[in-house]
């Protein structure tokens, strides 16, 4: 029987750990959380759960609008059970794991996974485990997969106090909502948490190091949310990298580099991740990190030791549960002889979830402005779609991407309310080949939103006479 280890506890690890029992080996997870992870436990699960009772505020203040009176437009925040229902789903989520993977047989210890081979270049491996009740033990692995996650970066200078200076992990922990929040990042974690608070009812201000929010997603999307941050008051202080946060009475001061300076109740720090990957004895096994200390990988999730496998966010391919989850499988496929898919990154859809979302797949704007990709696209506004007009929305839009010869779909952007759901037609037609044909011919239902996707495939036809 091949004995497995897998360090760490998030997607990579519990989907790898799936695979491997079906593929009958002996599977063993060290985590030194609970199952789920940071996903489950910190990041994903938690954001989106109070970025669901952020939108539920928003819905019921508008309601107005569609002729439903709430009461004078009041909708008051209940912190504590906001933060409870965010904390009980999470562990809730990190129990349901916990049984399945049982159920398949996997053992899972708690404790602090340490990679102890004598020297590099052994054919198989040994890993520590470093457990709180001092039950220490050691595991003897055929193969190995390292998915130990990322943890928030700290800015030196702005060293979270848990009060004041924030992590986005130790939100859920505040009393009351903050009066004031100055958010320091704007990557897709400083803009759904500057989204959210807004949402709930929060002054906020966003330190964003470029000239716009989200500097690496399509600019139509980047500059609807900067919109939509306008109207909601949401302040964005542009080329601003914040130098240190000092605290004073009552609040916060954030001291930027060029001088400024940004007054708030709380700071929350949005400035990255960094790969756990220092201290798990990866020169015990000859594996040097690479850039940021993230763990050079290939395709099928291997390192450059053999039978030593990496996936999640300490590989730094594209910090996304799915692609995590994805790696997890690929690794495990791969080390014991399944059929493997090599990870196609030009398929992930990822999904920003602000209000409105911003849903994407495929090849990016950024390749096809610069001409990198040939291509044709399309771009519709929202507000023409009937659907759309019903329900009040007056922003957003979907663009779809495709080859100028055959048509075939390889990419689009979704800026709408639900854009996570309707990015998936998208997405099959990326993954699958299917041509703007294809999509055109597809019936949607009268009226809804997807209906504007299969009018972007019709507006991306071209006549047979075109194609001579
Ligand atoms: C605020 C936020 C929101 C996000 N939202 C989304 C989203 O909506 N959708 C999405 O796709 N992605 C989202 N992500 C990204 C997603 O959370 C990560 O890509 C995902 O968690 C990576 O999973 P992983 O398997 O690498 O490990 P992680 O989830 O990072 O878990 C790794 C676990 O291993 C443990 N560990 C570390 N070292 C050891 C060791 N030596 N021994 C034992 N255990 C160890 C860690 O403590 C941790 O519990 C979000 C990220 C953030 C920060
Ligand atoms: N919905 C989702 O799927 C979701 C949500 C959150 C995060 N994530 C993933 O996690 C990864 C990390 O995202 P992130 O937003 O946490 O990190 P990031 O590294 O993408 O963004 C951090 C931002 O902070 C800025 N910054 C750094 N130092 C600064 C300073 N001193 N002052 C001001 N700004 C500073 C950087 O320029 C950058 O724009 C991403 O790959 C993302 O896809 C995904």
């Amino acid at each position: 029987m091949t004995r497995v280890v897998i360090m760490g506890g998030g997607p990579a690890s519990w989907e790898a750990a799936l695979v491997a029992a079906q593929h009958d080996a002996e599977v063993t997870v060290v985590t030194q959380d609970s199952l789920g992870g940071a996903c489950v436990l910190y990041d994903c699960v938690p954001s989106k759960t109070f970025i669901v009772s952020a939108a539920a505020r928003s819905a019921a203040k508008s309601a107005g609008e569609l002729g439903i009176n709430t009461g004078e437009g009041h909708a008051d925040v209940d912190l504590p059970v906001v933060h409870g229902r965010v904390k009980g789903l999470a562990l809730a989520q990190s129990a349901d794991l916990e049984t399945r993977l049982r159920r398949d047989n996997v053992r899972v210890v708690r404790g602090y996974a340490r990679f102890t081979d004598e020297h590099p270049g052994l054919a198989t491996h040994r890993v520590a485990v470093e457990t709180e009740d001092g039950q220490d033990e050691v595991l003897e692995a055929d193969v190995v997969l390292i998915a130990t996650g990322a943890t928030p970066r700290v800015l030196p200078g702005a060293e979270p106090d848990g009060e004041r200076i924030l992590t986005w992990r130790q939100i859920y922990d505040l009393p009351e909502l903050p009066e004031h929040l100055v958010v320091i990042g704007s990557g897709v974690t400083g803009v759904e948490f500057a989204s959210a608070y807004t949402e709930m009812g929060v002054k906020v201000t966003m330190v964003s190091s470029r000239d716009r929010v989200l500097p690496h997603e399509d600019a139509d999307a980047s500059a609807v949310l900067e919109d939509v941050f306008a109207e909601r008051g949401t302040e964005v202080v542009k080329h601003a990298r914040a130098e240190r946060v000092e605290r004073v009475d009552g609040g916060v001061r954030v001291h930027l580099q060029d001088g400024r300076v940004v007054e708030g109740s709380h700071a929350l720090m949005t400035v990255g991740s960094v790969p756990n990957t220092t201290d798990i004895g990866l020169e015990r096994v000859g594996i040097t990190p690479g850039r940021g200390g993230f763990i050079p990988v290939d395709r099928v999730s291997r390192t450059s030791v053999s039978n030593v496998y990496a996936a999640g966010d300490c590989t730094g391919v594209l910090l996304l549960a799915s692609v995590a989850a994805m790696q997890g499988r690929t690794a495990m496929w791969h080390a014991l002889g399944g059929g493997v898919q090599p990870l196609r990154l030009k398929t992930v859809a990822a999904n920003v979830f602000t209000n409105p979302e911003i849903a994407t797949v495929g090849i990016g704007t950024g390749a096809i402005n610069s001409g990198e990709v040939p291509a044709r696209s399309v771009m519709l506004p929202l507000a023409t779609n009937p659907r759309a007009k019903m329900e009040g929305l007056r922003r957003g839009f979907i663009k779809l991407f495709c080859r100028p010869a055959t048509g075939v779909v390889i990419g689009g952007v979704v800026v709408a309310p639900s854009a996570s759901e309707l990015i998936l037609p998208i997405a099959m037609a990326v993954q699958n080949q299917l041509t703007v044909d294809d999509l055109a011919y597809t019936f949607s239902v009268y009226p809804s939103l997807s209906g504007s996707i299969t009018e972007v495939g019709r507006q991306l036809m071209r006549p047979a006479d075109d194609l001579n």
